[in-house]
């Protein structure tokens, strides 16, 4: 850590082992505390900012440590914002726990970056720049909303900002964010909306890292409002205890929840919460007191063990012969062994799994590629898929795992862009009790361990830190697991598939993935087409949407409304096709779909890019570096970020990172 942000850490820790203290304090009180405090600093309200700008460099690796945290802001929590905040002419700021700015999103009135300062790199302590909203949040931990002569500079009274600490799942302040304006908005609401959008971050950073494998419990005392914001978060293991919390939910229970179990909090059972449906919220009472609702939010892999009466005595498999029929008409060439057609047989794939014959519909490419990577589930060749984001790679892989000898094990699906940087080593390693602070106790098996004798998908491998690649290629060469902390080996066997939406060979030239780890995940290399290039386009929109009038009964699709969803660029491929019908449909409720129950944003793409000049821009992106693809995709589409993130296949924030950051400040 540099020597100068020490203070700024010792005062922040001060001030946070000061905890309970400073919550009763008065606003006024707050800014008087903060005033004082930039005396002792020696500033004076005649000084000019010192805003300790970082290199280029530092703040480029700063970018990429913080990267989770950024996305999670951009993609999961700023679209629901931007609307309420779009004429207000202000600028949303994201900060790290130094107080240096990471990214500003939105259009101010104050003047340029040089003028205002905040501009990627620079540092909003209180030190340098005396009491501001950002600086101050961090000091003490707590929101707060500083006004224009609040400001201990006067070079800062220009604008009111109102900023909200943002903690990990671990209860470590890891940033801020704030809202700066030039004081012509309703501040309360500012203020209020700053708060409610930091909870949200660090809602979905629980989310993010945890969803996958454990039980997740929401609870607020309406039941209308437990998908709120402000709704307590609890996180399960398989025993019912307290791995982690939202801030909300040790407010409002007012204890300490960590490794408690939950019958501990709430007057119910593990064992009942895990045969509770998802949908039907729970009364339950709070520590004998205090009556909640509560939803229940099961793991998004949960293990799949079905009764199978065949591994009984006496089960007499049926013949090749009969094998054969029931696989036909899909599968014919897979048939060359028993072990393969009954792994084929879709018998055990769950609802919510799309059997492999059903990923394609008459093109040839898909066929192949699907034919060839159901063999190799087989063998001890690891696959990689290449796709654009949302092509259907986790589909393919759940339903692969679903018709191969693994089924019964767990399919472990990562996304290694979702957990953030510092959690990813623990999350997939697992560590020992007491590895480092704020682990669990008790220890972690990780996720690699929970796939053995499973799969293991890893998607977004591309986003993978460097530091986890040299421990995952180790686990790869070796096939065993060393936990953190832990001198102990564990053997796995697993199926490893990864995927991305990268292009990982020009990862590996330029230095942001290693080459040897490319060279092992890459055994069997698949592309999966978008959908815009699929031959079986139409057929795959009309099977999709009947497989969607299952939940929402609605006719056929007529052939004009077929040929108008054709004609579409479907930048968003899968996805975005799915949640067009899935919003069309229920605008129809039971009629057949019409163009105007179709959403806004497939008109504006349908605009926007004529097909042509999409695949022509796609085609080169597997081997153009990113610091040149991006400039030319967006000057191609005039500016639009969303549009060049789709096409290069990469997120809005990248598309930031090698446009802003080569422009001077
Ligand atoms: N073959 C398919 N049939 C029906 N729906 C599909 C299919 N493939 C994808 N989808 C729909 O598209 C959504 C996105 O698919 P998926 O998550 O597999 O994409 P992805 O390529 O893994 O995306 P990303 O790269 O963003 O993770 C799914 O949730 C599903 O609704």
């Amino acid at each position: 850590m540099p020597e100068e942000e020490q203070p700024l850490e010792k005062m922040q820790s001060n001030a946070l082992a000061e905890g309970v203290r400073s919550i009763d304090k008065t606003h006024k009180e707050q800014i008087q505390a903060s005033w004082y405090r930039c005396e002792q600093f020696g500033l004076e309200h005649g000084s000019r900012p010192d805003f300790a700008s970082l290199p280029r460099g530092e703040l480029h690796d700063l970018l990429d440590q913080h990267r989770s945290l950024l996305e999670t802001t951009e993609n999961e929590v700023l679209p629901y914002y931007e609307n309420i905040l779009s004429n207000s002419a202000c600028m949303i700021v994201l900060a790290d726990r130094q107080g240096h700015v990471l990214n500003t999103w939105g259009q101010p009135r104050f003047g340029t970056a040089s003028e205002h300062g905040l501009v990627g790199g620079n540092q909003w302590s209180e030190i340098g720049v005396g009491t501001n909203a950002i600086g101050t949040a961090l000091i003490t931990g707590q929101a707060i909303q500083v006004g224009r002569d609040e400001h201990y500079l006067r070079a800062n009274r220009f604008m009111v900002g109102s900023a909200s600490p943002i903690y990990n799942t671990q209860n470590d302040l890891v940033g801020v964010l704030d809202i700066s304006s030039d004081a012509y908005l309703p501040q309360d609401h500012t203020f209020g909306m700053v708060k409610l959008m930091s909870l949200s971050v660090e809602n979905r950073l629980i989310f993010s890292a945890f969803q996958q494998a454990h039980f997740i419990l929401s609870f607020n005392t309406n039941v209308t409002s437990l998908d709120s914001h402000w709704s307590g978060i609890l996180v399960l293991d398989e025993n019912g205890t307290i791995v982690s919390a939202n801030r909300r939910a040790e407010v409002v229970l007012a204890r300490d929840l960590a490794l408690l179990n939950i019958r501990q909090i709430f007057d119910i059972e593990m064992r009942e919460i895990k045969h509770h449906p998802a949908s039907l919220p729970l009364k339950l009472l709070a520590l004998g007191r205090y009556q909640f609702y509560v939803k229940v939010i099961p793991p998004v892999q949960q293990i799949m063990r079905v009764p199978d009466f065949r591994q009984g005595s006496g089960y007499v498999p049926p013949t090749p012969e009969n094998n054969k029929n029931t696989m036909k008409n899909n599968f014919e060439d897979l048939s060359d062994t028993k072990q393969e057609e009954v792994d084929s047989a879709p018998h055990n794939v769950p609802p919510n799994v799309i059997p492999l014959a059903e990923l394609q519909h008459g093109d040839p490419h898909v066929e192949r590629l699907i034919k060839q990577a159901h063999k190799i589930m087989e063998k001890d060749i690891p696959i990689l898929i290449h796709g654009e984001t949302g092509a259907g790679k986790e589909i393919f892989v759940r339903s692969l795992h679903y018709h191969s000898s693994r089924r019964q094990e767990m399919l472990v699906a990562v996304n290694c862009a979702a957990i953030p940087a510092e959690l990813v080593e623990s999350e997939l390693f697992g560590y020992e009790k007491g590895a480092f602070t704020g682990a669990q106790n008790k220890g972690s098996i990780g996720l690699i361990r929970r796939a053995h004798r499973g799969t293991l998908f890893l998607d977004e491998i591309g986003e993978m830190p460097m530091a986890v690649q040299s421990r995952l290629l180790r686990v790869l060469q070796e096939r065993v697991v060393t936990p953190l902390g832990s001198t102990e080996v564990y053997p796995v066997d697993i199926k490893l598939i990864s995927a991305t939406n990268r292009a990982l060979k020009t990862e590996v030239k330029d230095g942001r993935f290693r080459q040897d780890l490319y060279y092992r995940i890459s055994g069997l290399n698949i592309e999966l087409p978008p959908l815009r290039k699929r031959h079986d386009k139409v057929k795959l929109i009309a099977y999709l949407h009947a497989r969607l009038s299952q939940e929402e009964p609605s006719p056929p699709l007529s052939d004009t409304m077929l040929a108008l969803l054709e004609k579409h660029p479907w930048p968003g491929n899968m996805r975005q096709l799915a949640h067009t019908l899935k919003v069309g449909m229920a605008m129809a409720d039971g009629d057949e779909l019409e163009e105007w129950h179709l959403p806004d944003d497939f008109f504006d793409d349908l605009m926007m890019s004529p097909p042509e000049s999409t695949e022509v821009s796609v085609d080169s992106v597997a081997t153009e570096p990113l610091e040149q693809l991006i400039p030319r995709l967006l000057s191609e589409y005039k500016g639009n970020v969303s549009q060049t993130a789709k096409a290069a296949g990469v997120s809005r924030n990248t598309v930031y990172k090698y446009t802003k950051l080569k422009t001077p400040n």
